[in-house]
């Protein structure tokens, strides 16, 4: 399990994220959504263990999360970045096996190129290993990136076995909508396995259809914490988010979050037919 207890990260005279307490429970995904600015990935970030918050602590298993073992921490969670820089050319497979190569994981070579080529087949780059990651396009290599978490997840030495985390800052953001629903049912079998899954997403759509829980972030505070079916409710979006927004009931009873503008022309449409 990992928790954030009263968890503050403060630049100058802004405090980034407020007082924010969240628990992220194996088994469930979590789902963070909110404006531009909210301060996701700073929590998110937080809760990685990557950013060391100015007042509060977040815990693994009850452990502070900032006394973890680097090698401990590698093999019980791990972060796709909202966009991650590689200097040098390395191939796609490489950079997957960069999940495996932790240090402290004791891997040995075939192993890990083997568990790579489980995870690029999961997310559907099976046939792109050999090519070279600055020749891909954004959405695949956003999907080499899940792959490489994947990977380090799958290839932790049972000596650290435990709750594993993945955090995950938007992922589907470059993808096309086949991409998205692949991705996200992959990160949703992760929790399904009993891994505790936080993900950063705009798309309210898909938080509604993927998350188990979603918590809506504004102004570095939690404004909102539930379900999707009663977390989205419209004036705490359109309140939240500064437009009016309509949420509206798909045919199989999940909730489709629309901008007004929309849904009046959807409804002036389908009068005049
Ligand atoms: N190092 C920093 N120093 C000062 N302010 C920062 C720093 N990093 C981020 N911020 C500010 O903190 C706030 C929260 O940023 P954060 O990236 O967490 O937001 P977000 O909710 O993920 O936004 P987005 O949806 O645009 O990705 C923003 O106003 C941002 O400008």
């Amino acid at each position: 399990m990992l928790e954030a207890r009263s968890v503050s990260v403060v630049a100058g005279s802004k405090r980034l994220i407020d007082n924010v307490s969240l628990t992220i429970t194996p088994g469930r995904l979590t789902a963070v959504i909110g404006p531009n600015g909210a301060g996701k990935s700073t929590l998110l970030r937080v809760m990685a263990g990557e950013l060391k918050p100015s007042e509060g602590t977040v815990f693994l298993d009850d452990t502070d999360l900032l006394k973890v073992p680097v090698a401990r921490l590698a093999a019980r969670r791990s972060v796709v970045a909202q966009s991650t820089t590689l200097s040098f050319p390395f191939t796609v497979l490489e950079v997957v096996m960069l999940g495996a190569t932790v240090p402290g994981f004791g891997i040995r070579d075939s192993a890990a190129a083997d568990a790579a080529r489980e995870a690029l087949d999961a997310v559907g780059l099976a046939e792109f290993e050999t090519r070279m990651l600055n020749e891909l396009s954004g959405g695949e290599r956003q999907r080499v990136h899940i792959a490489r978490a994947l990977c380090q997840l799958a290839t932790a030495p049972p000596s650290q076995a435990g709750t594993a985390a993945i955090l995950l800052d938007e992922p589907t953001a470059s993808l096309d909508l086949k991409h998205q629903c692949d991705v996200l049912a992959l990160i949703k079998a992760q929790a399904e396995m009993g891994r505790a899954v936080m993900l950063v997403i705009h798309d309210l759509n898909l938080a509604a259809a993927f998350a188990d829980e979603i918590v809506l972030m504004a102004a570095g505070r939690i404004a909102g914490k539930g379900k999707p079916d009663d977390l989205l409710n419209e004036d705490l979006l359109s309140h939240t988010f500064g437009c009016r927004l309509r949420v509206v009931s798909s045919e199989d009873g999940g909730r489709l979050v629309l901008p007004s503008a929309i849904t009046g022309k959807a409804i002036m449409g389908a009068a005049a037919e």
